[in-house]
C-alpha cells in the first residue's frame, strides 16, 4: 500500500516525481531544476527524488528563519508547547506513511520503523512539557555572598533562545534524530533549520509536513534538502546559524573545525565495547550481544561494536550467541526481518573490507560469510586480535568481533585505547566492580547489565573524544539550545538596612 506523497502528504509531491523542499511555510521546487535520487537498500533501485538546492536558496531560507524566530521568541511559552503537541499527535497519526518511507529509504524493519515515527511523538511531546517547567523557571542572585559586596544588587536570570538552529541528523534515524533538534529548539524560542540526510530526507519531509498542518508560523521551520557534500559547508558555514546541533560519523569532526562561533552539539560514532566478566549472567549476556549488536543490522551508534570477554567463559557465550545469530530473520524490511540489507552499496563494500582484513590477519569465524547486494549475513568474529581493524573501526554493520581477554584491566585498556567514547557496557553479578568498571571507562554512559542504548529520550547521551561535543538528552539539549541572560537591579543602599 503506497501511502507516501499521497493523502494529507500529497503537496509535498504535488503530482511530481521530485519532492520538494519546506520554506517559508510552503513546498517549493528548486530553481536549480535538479534532483537527488535516493536509492532503495533492498532493491538498488531509485525510489524517490527530492530537491538539489541552491545556496541562493538556503540564503532566502535562512532570512525567513531570523525574521520568524524574533516573533517566536516573544510567543508565550504555554502556546509553543500546545503547537508542538499538536505536532505530536498529527505525527502519530500518520505513523504509517512516514514508516513506509523509512522501510523504502533505509531499509528500516516494517514494525521498527514504526517505532521510531511513535517514539518521535512522544519525544516532541515530553519536550513540550518539559521545556515548560525548566524554561518557566528562572534564578535570583542577591550580591553578599560575594567578598566586599553588599545587599545591593539583584540579579535575575534566565534562558533566551539562541536565534536560528541547524539540525543535521544521520541516515539511521532520520525522524528520531531529527525531532530531538527540531523540538527543543523550538520550545526554547528558536527558529529551525533542518538539512536532513539524502537517505531519510522523504520520511524526514513527511515530518515536517506534520509541524506545517499543526500549524506553525511561516518561516519557523524549513527544510533544505540536497548532497550534503555540495550545501553542507554553506549550511554550517553560513553567517545566519547560530547553533549547530549534528549526528553523524567524522563529517562532524570536520564541521566542527569549519564551524564558526556558535555552540555545538556533536553526537558522533562510536565503538562501543561490552565487557564480561566470569561471574555475568550468560544467558542474559548472549541476548544482549545480539540484540546489542545487530539491531537493525548493527547500524546504531550505540550498538555493541565489540565484546571483550574473560577467556574462560568465551567458548560458552560463543556458542550461545551463535545459536541465537542462526535465528535471525535475514531478508527485506518489509518482511519485518532482523537483518536488512545496509544503507548503501559502499557501506557494504566497508564492511566487507573489514571482514576481510580480519580474515587475512586469522580471525575465527563463526558463520560463513555471505552477501547478497546490500544485504549481509550476520557474522560473528572470534580470536580477533588488536592488530585487526575491526578492533577498532565501526562497521555500522552486521558484524561483531569478539576479543578474548585475561584481565579486567585488559577489556578497560582496551575501551580506553579507542580514539571513541560513546557507551560501554559491563556484564556482572558484582556492583561493587562494575561501579569501579565504570569510573575506568572512557565513555559518557556505561549501561550495567544491559547494552548500550541512546533511550529513554530524556536520559542524558553525550560521547567522549571523538563521539562528540555536548550532551543530548532532552533536558540537555533544551538548555543547550539557549543562553542565559541577566538583568540585574541595583539599590541605591543595600536591601537590609531599613526596618
Ligand atoms: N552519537 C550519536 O548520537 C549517533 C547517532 C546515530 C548515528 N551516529 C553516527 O552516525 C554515523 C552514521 O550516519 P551517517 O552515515 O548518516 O553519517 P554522516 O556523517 O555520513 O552524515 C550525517 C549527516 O551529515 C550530512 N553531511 C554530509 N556531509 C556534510 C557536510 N560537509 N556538511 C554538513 N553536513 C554534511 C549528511 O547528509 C547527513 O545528513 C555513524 O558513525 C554513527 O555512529 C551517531
Amino acid at each position: 500500500m503506497a501511502l507516501a506523497g499521497t493523502g494529507a502528504f500529497a503537496e509535498i509531491l504535488d503530482g511530481g516525481e521530485v519532492y520538494k523542499y519546506y520554506a517559508d511555510g510552503e513546498w517549493r521546487a528548486s530553481g536549480s531544476g535538479k534532483s537527488v535520487p535516493i536509492v532503495n537498500p533492498t532493491t538498488r533501485k531509485t525510489q524517490y527524488r527530492v530537491q538539489a538546492c541552491t545556496q541562493e536558496e538556503v540564503n532566502k531560507v535562512m532570512e525567513a528563519a531570523k525574521v520568524a524566530q524574533k516573533a517566536w521568541a516573544r510567543t508565550p511559552l504555554w502556546k509553543r508547547a500546545e503547537l508542538l503537541h499538536k505536532a505530536a499527535a498529527i505525527l502519530k497519526e500518520h505513523k504509517a506513511p512516514i514508516a513506509e518511507c523509512l522501510v523504502k529509504e533505509i531499509a528500516k524493519p516494517a514494525k521498527d520503523a514504526i517505532s521510531e515515527v511513535v517514539r518521535s511523538g512522544d519525544l516532541i511531546s515530553y519536550t513540550a512539557e518539559e521545556g515548560v517547567r525548566i524554561l518557566g523557571e528562572g534564578k535570583l542572585l542577591v550580591s553578599d555572598s560575594f567578598p566586599g559586596n553588599e545587599r545591593n544588587k539583584y540579579c535575575l536570570s534566565s534562558k533566551i533562545p539562541l536565534g536560528v538552529v541547524l539540525a543535521i541528523p544521520p541516515f539511521n534515524y532520520p525522524v528520531n534524530l531529527a525531532v530531538s533538534k527540531i523540538g527543543p529548539a523550538l520550545i526554547a524560542g528558536n527558529s529551525l533549520v533542518l538539512k536532513p540526510p539524502t537517505q531519510g530526507a522523504v520520511a524526514a519531509l513527511h515530518m515536517v509536513h506534520c509541524f506545517h498542518l499543526a500549524g506553525f508560523p511561516k518561516g519557523l521551520i524549513s527544510c533544505v534538502t540536497g548532497k550534503g557534500s555540495e550545501i553542507g559547508d554553506f549550511l554550517t558555514m553560513h553567517p545566519g546559524v547560530n547553533c549547530i546541533s549534528f549526528t553523524g560519523g567524522d563529517t562532524g569532526i570536520a564541521i566542527s573545525k569549519k564551524a564558526g562561533m556558535v555552540p555545538l552539539q556533536m553526537e558522533l560514532g562510536g565503538k562501543d565495547a561490552c565487557i564480561v566478566l566470569e561471574d555475568a549472567d550468560l544467558d542474559l549476556v548472549a541476548a544482549n550481544i545480539v540484540k546489542g549488536g545487530f539491531s537493525y543490522s548493527g547500524q546504531r551508534c550505540t550498538a555493541v561494536k565489540v565484546v571483550l570477554i574473560m577467556e574462560s567463559i568465551a567458548d560458552a557465550v560463543v556458542e550461545k550467541v551463535n545459536a541465537k545469530l542462526a535465528k535471525l530473520k535475514v531478508g527485506p524490511p518489509e518482511d519485518d526481518s532482523d537483518i536488512t540489507p545496509v544503507v548503501t552499496e559502499s557501506s557494504a563494500n566497508f564492511i566487507e573490507g573489514l571482514v576481510m582484513d580480519a580474515k587475512e590477519k586469522g580471525a575465527t569465524f563463526c558463520q560463513e560469510y555471505r552477501r547478497e547486494g546490500n544485504l549481509i549475513w550476520p557474522l560473528l568474529l572470534d580470536h580477533v586480535r588488536p592488530d585487526m581493524r575491526i578492533a577498532w573501526e565501526e562497521p555500522f554493520g552486521p558484524v561483531l568481533p569478539v576479543i578474548r581477554i585475561n584481565s579486567v584491566e585488559e577489556g578497560i585498556h582496551h575501551c580506553n585505547a579507542s580514539n571513541f567514547g560513546l557507551q560501554g557496557c559491563v556484564f556482572t553479578r558484582d556492583i561493587n566492580k562494575a561501579i569501579l568498571i565504570s569510573d575506568a571507562m572512557e565513555t559518557g554512559t556505561v549501561q550495567i547489565n544491559s547494552a548500550p542504548a541512546r533511550g529513554p529520550d530524556h536520559f542524558p547521551f553525550q560521547g567522549l573524544k571523538d563521539s562528540g561535543i555536548g550532551s543530548q538528552g532532552i533536558t540537555n539539549s533544551i538548555n543547550m539550545m539557549t543562553k542565559v541572560k541577566s538583568t540585574v537591579i541595583n539599590l541605591p543602599s543595600p536591601s537590609y538596612t531599613m526596618g
